[in-house]
């Protein structure tokens, strides 16, 4: 998928939002447990629920391989879902990977060839050659982790040299390896106040920007802060949508959750003057 893709849809649906399926098993409503795939039957429902107003669906990986062969199967069942009945929606494979290079593309042939994610979070600690191998694909893109919405984020991504932080580095030094065109960076909501300076280092990038929601970080912030004139923001939330109720009734309530964020981005793009 293409930069001018993704706003193409950020503009079509006024919304920047991102469900994440985080699907863990034990928090499934009761009532599909009798289901020979629950999780997918889950993720079918809430992603029929909120495609209309969502532009991507990012399922984090730990919540399928916790659950062994059954668990990737669920996931190959769930891409081939979103992306045969929603192929304008963005795919995002929340797996944090990144090795030596030769296993890199092992990595990348899993989740960008055989799964057809149209993107990958990476993280950059092994730098270059552990990166590249993800941005040999056409249309497709590497989130690499820059700075994250954890408590932990602060004991290295902050650690500073001659006035750079390590976060910044990282925006900087990967600017060699690929650009707006085929690389994000992920951004946590609870460090919105951080945004401005991060858009003075990349000004065009998509943002991936978790922790709205169950976190607390706050979508006008993130919108005051990180909003371009291309939108260049991917919020998502993931609990705070699809677990937002528990009994039959979920899909409708995530719809209500998601709706209500999509409402609230559909005016912060009209105040920024981007729809
Ligand atoms: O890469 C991510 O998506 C990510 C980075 C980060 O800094 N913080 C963060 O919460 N995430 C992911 O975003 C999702 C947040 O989920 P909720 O807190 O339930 O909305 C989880 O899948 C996290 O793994």
């Amino acid at each position: 998928m293409t930069y001018n893709e993704l706003f193409e849809q950020v503009k079509k649906k006024k919304s920047f939002l991102c469900v994440g399926l985080d699907s863990d098993i034990k928090k499934l409503p009761q009532h599909l447990m009798g289901a020979e795939d629950p999780v997918y039957e889950f993720n079918k429902a809430i992603v029929d629920a909120t495609a209309d107003v969502a532009i991507a669906y990012k399922p984090n990986i730990a919540f399928y391989e916790s659950n062994g062969v059954s668990g990737w199967i669920t996931l190959e069942k769930t891409v081939k879902y979103i992306k045969s009945k929603y192929p304008e929606i963005f795919l995002i494979a929340d797996a944090k990977r990144g090795d030596i290079g030769n296993t890199s593309e092992m990595y990348a042939r899993a989740f960008l060839e055989t799964m057809e994610f149209d993107s990958i979070t990476v993280a950059p600690y092994m730098g270059e050659d552990s990166v590249t191998p993800f941005l040999k694909y056409e249309g497709k893109w590497v989130i690499l982790l820059a700075l994250t919405s954890n408590k932990g984020a602060f004991d290295f991504q902050f650690f500073e040299e001659n006035g750079v932080k390590l976060y910044e580095r990282v925006l900087r030094k990967s600017q060699e390896w690929g650009n707006d065109q085929n690389m994000m960076y992920v951004v946590g909501a609870t460090k919105a106040e951080m945004l401005s300076g991060i858009r003075e280092i990349v000004p065009n990038h998509f943002l991936l920007v978790p922790g709205v929601g169950a976190q607390g970080g706050s979508l006008e912030e993130v919108a005051k802060y990180g909003m371009n004139s291309h939108c260049g923001l991917i919020v998502n939330s993931s609990r705070g949508i699809i677990f937002a109720d528990k009994t039959e009734n979920f899909a409708v309530r995530a719809r209500e959750e998601a709706v209500k964020l999509q409402q609230q981005m559909a005016e912060l793009l009209a105040a920024k003057g981007v729809i």
